[in-house]
C-alpha cells in the first residue's frame, strides 16, 4: 500500500478535494458504500437513455483504445452513481472489490477524493493517480475523468477511464476529455433533425470534428444547440448562446450566405468585429434549410492565400491608447518577446495582431488560448507529437502551434493559466529556439516571435509559486499595458463604432439621446470594450425591436446597477430576458414542474414554452 502524499505533491484541485473529505469526515481506512437497488439503477439508466443511445459508438471506441492496457471505461450520472461500465477481468474483479462497479456511488463524500467524485465536485476534468486517492483501498487505481455536458450546457454525468496505478500516463486524460467532447457533439447531432438519414455520414463527421466547434441553428439562424468549443469560440457561456442569432457574432452577409448555400459548399464566416474568420459548412434538410453548422479553423494556407489582412476597424482617440499602439509599431520588427497586460476585454488580442502585422514577418499569426486547453494537452498542442506518441493520438501525428507559427508570431493568450509543468517546456523552447515533438528526439529549429498576454497579476502568481519567475522574465523582454475602458477618453468614439456595427445588423440608422452619455461615462466597465459593445447592442435591439423607435434613451440601457458588498462590487443587468426568465421560473414552480400547466399559467403554448426553455435550460425541471 502506498503512503499518503505530501500536501505539496497534490495538485491544487486535489488539495481542495482532500480538505472537503476531511470536513465531511470520510474515513480513509474504512469506506462506507452507497449502493443502488436494481430498480433504482434501472431508473437512473433510463434517465441517461439519450446519452447512451447517442454516444455508444464513442464509448465503445474509447474502450477499444484502452482495453489492451487493461483499463476500463465507466460512466456515472450527475449524482455520482456508476450506471455503465466496459471492462474485462481480471481488472474488473479487482475494481469490484472496492465497488468500482455499476450501482455504486463515487461522490467524494462517499468515496473520498477520486476522479468521478472530484470531476463532479469541480465540474472539471481531473486525474487521480495512486496515493492521490483519499481512501487507502483505492490507491491501486489511476483514474481519469471528464464531465459530460448536454448540448445546452447541463452537467449530465462523468466519463471515467480507470486502470492499475502502475500504468498511469498523463496523456490518458486528454483522450478522455476528447471522448467527452465527442459525446457532446454526438448528442447535439442526434438532437438535431434528420438524424437517421444522416447517420453514417455524421458518424464520420463526429470523429473528424471531435474538438471542433459545432453549432445547430433553426431556420431563422437562431442557435438551438452548440458544443463547448463553439461556445469558447463565441466567447460566451453555452447557455447564453442558445436562442441568439448567429449575426450577434458573425458578419450578417456571411451568415445569410451560409443559410442559403447548399450543404456541399463552404463559407468563410467572419466575426462581425474582427478580422478572425472560420470555415463553415452547413448541413441542410430536404427543404434546403440549414439546420447545422460545422466550423473549422482556417489553415495557414487559407490565411496565406488572402495575405495578412491589416488590423481594420481599430478605433482609438485616447492619448494613452495611442501611445501603446505607437510603441507597439516601433517594437514590432524586433524579435524580442512581448508581454501584453490589461484587464479582460481591453483589446490585447487586437494589439497582438497589430504587432504581428507591423512586424513584416511572413509566417502566420497563430493564437493559442492557454486557459482553454486542458492542462494535459497544452504540450502536445504547442509542440506537436509524432504518430503513435500516446494512446488516442492522431494517426499521422500533429504539428504543434510553434511549428505552425514558424516565420510568424505565436500569441499565447491567458498565459497565467499555463500549467507549471508546461511552463518549463515552454521556457526551454524559448531558450533553444527548437521544438521537439512528443514521442520524438529530433529537435526542429523554429523562428517564432512570441507574444503573451494576461489579465492576471503575474508578479503575485510568481510569489505564490503558480508561475515560474524565469519564464515571467523571459516573456517580458518588452511589455505593453492596455488601459481599462474607464481610464480611456474615447468611450463615445468606441460606442459609435459599435453602434455602426449594430446598425448594419438591423439595417437602419440609430441615434443616441444626450442623457445616455453621462450614464455610460460614469459606469465602471468591468468587462471593458467587450462589455461596452454588448451594452450598445442590447440597447439598440431594445429601442428598435421592442420600442419600435430609432433612438436609444436611458430606458434602453440594461440597468448598470452596482451593489456594494464589502470591497467587492457585483454588477447585475436587468433586461426583458431577466423578466421572462423570472416569469417562466415562477410558473414552473407553481405548476410543480408540469410544463403543460406552466405554459397555461403563462398564457403561451407548450411548444413556445419548450422553445423558450432553450434560452434558459437551467429552468427545465430535473427528471
Ligand atoms: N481599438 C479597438 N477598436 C474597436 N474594437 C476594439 C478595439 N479594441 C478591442 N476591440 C474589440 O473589443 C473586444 C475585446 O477585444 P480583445 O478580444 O482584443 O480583448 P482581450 O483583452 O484580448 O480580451 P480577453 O482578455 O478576454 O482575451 C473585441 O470584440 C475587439 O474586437
Amino acid at each position: 500500500m502506498q503512503t499518503e502524499p505530501e500536501r505539496n505533491e497534490l495538485p491544487p484541485m486535489l488539495v481542495s478535494s482532500w480538505q472537503r473529505c476531511r470536513k465531511w469526515g470520510v474515513d480513509p481506512k474504512r469506506v462506507q458504500d452507497e449502493l443502488l437497488t436494481d430498480g433504482e439503477l434501472e431508473d437512473r439508466r433510463e434517465r441517461m437513455h439519450d446519452l447512451f443511445q447517442a454516444c455508444k459508438p464513442i464509448l465503445e471506441t474509447l474502450y477499444t483504445q484502452v482495453r489492451q492496457s487493461d483499463f476500463m471505461v465507466l460512466v456515472s450520472d450527475r449524482d455520482g452513481y456508476i450506471v455503465a461500465k466496459w471492462g474485462e477481468p481480471p481488472f474488473t474483479e479487482r475494481a469490484s472489490r472496492v465497488r468500482l462497479d455499476v450501482g455504486a456511488n463515487w461522490e467524494e463524500r462517499v468515496k473520498g477524493t477520486n476522479a468521478i467524485g472530484t470531476a463532479l465536485a469541480e465540474s472539471k476534468p481531473v486525474t487521480v493517480w495512486g496515493n492521490q486517492h483519499f481512501c487507502e483501498e483505492n490507491r491501486f487505481l489511476t483514474c481519469y475523468a471528464a464531465p459530460l455536458y448536454s448540448p445546452t450546457g447541463e452537467l449530465v454525468g462523468i466519463l471515467d477511464v480507470s486502470g492499475d496505478a502502475r500504468l498511469h500516463h498523463p496523456h490518458t486524460l486528454g483522450m478522455v476529455i476528447t471522448a467527452a467532447q465527442a459525446c457532446q457533439a454526438r448528442l447535439l447531432l442526434q438532437q438535431t433533425r434528420r438524424e437517421l438519414v444522416l447517420h453514417m455520414r455524421e458518424m464520420d463527421a463526429v470523429m473528424e470534428s471531435l474538438g471542433q466547434p459545432l453549432i445547430a441553428v433553426d431556420t431563422d439562424g437562431l442557435i438551438t444547440r452548440l458544443n463547448q468549443s463553439a461556445a469558447r469560440l463565441l466567447g460566451n457561456p453555452m447557455a447564453d448562446c442558445i436562442g441568439q442569432p448567429m449575426t450577434r457574432w458573425f458578419d450578417s452577409d456571411d451568415v445569410q450566405a451560409l443559410l442559403t448555400k447548399s450543404d456541399r459548399d463552404v463559407t468563410i464566416l467572419s466575426f462581425a468585429d474582427s478580422d478572425v474568420s472560420w470555415v463553415a459548412k452547413s448541413v441542410q434538410d430536404e427543404r434546403k434549410r440549414t439546420f447545422r453548422i460545422h466550423l473549422a479553423g482556417r489553415t495557414p494556407a487559407d490565411r496565406q492565400s488572402d495575405g495578412v489582412k491589416p488590423v481594420s476597424n481599430l478605433v482609438m482617440d485616447c492619448p494613452k491608447v495611442r501611445k501603446v499602439f505607437e510603441l507597439a509599431v516601433r517594437i514590432a520588427p524586433s524579435p524580442l518577446t512581448l508581454l501584453i497586460r490589461g484587464e479582460t476585454g481591453t483589446g490585447k488580442d487586437r494589439l497582438a495582431r497589430a504587432v504581428h502585422e507591423a512586424s513584416g514577418r511572413k509566417g502566420a499569426f497563430v493564437a493559442v488560448n492557454c486557459g482553454a486547453i486542458p492542462a494535459t494537452l497544452v504540450e502536445s498542442e504547442l509542440f506537436g507529437y509524432e504518430k503513435g506518441a500516446f494512446t488516442g493520438a492522431r494517426k499521422n501525428g500533429y504539428k504543434g502551434k510553434f511549428e505552425a507559427a514558424d516565420g510568424g508570431t505565436l500569441f499565447l493568450d491567458e498565459i497565467g493559466d499555463m500549467p507549471t509543468a508546461s511552463q518549463v517546456a515552454l521556457l526551454r523552447v524559448l531558450e533553444e529556439k527548437k521544438v521537439t515533438r512528443i514521442g520524438s528526439h529530433r529537435p526542429i529549429p523554429v523562428d517564432v516571435r512570441v507574444i503573451a498576454a494576461t489579465h492576471q497579476n503575474l508578479e503575485q502568481a510568481v510569489a505564490e509559486g503558480r508561475f515560474r519567475a524565469d519564464l515571467f522574465y523571459r516573456l517580458r523582454e518588452m511589455e505593453l499595458v492596455l488601459p481599462a475602458l474607464r481610464e480611456r477618453t474615447d468611450l463615445r468614439l468606441l460606442a459609435d463604432h459599435f453602434l455602426k456595427q449594430v446598425e448594419q445588423e438591423l439595417g437602419r440608422a440609430i441615434k443616441v439621446s444626450a442623457e445616455v452619455w453621462p450614464i455610460l461615462e460614469q459606469y465602471d466597465w468591468p468587462g471593458n470594450l467587450r462589455e461596452l459593445r454588448q451594452v450598445i447592442r442590447q440597447a439598440a435591439y431594445q429601442a428598435c425591436l421592442i420600442r419600435g423607435v430609432d433612438w436609444i434613451t436611458p430606458q434602453d440601457l440594461p440597468t448598470l446597477r452596482r451593489e456594494e458588498s464589502g470591497s467587492e462590487k457585483t454588477v447585475s443587468f436587468f433586461s426583458i430576458d431577466d423578466a421572462e426568465e423570472r416569469a417562466i421560473a415562477q410558473a414552473i414552480q407553481a405548476a410543480h414542474g408540469n410544463l403543460s400547466a406552466a405554459a397555461r399559467l403563462l398564457g403561451i403554448g407548450r411548444t413556445t414554452l419548450y422553445r423558450k426553455l432553450h434560452k434558459f435550460p437551467h429552468l427545465k425541471p430535473r427528471c
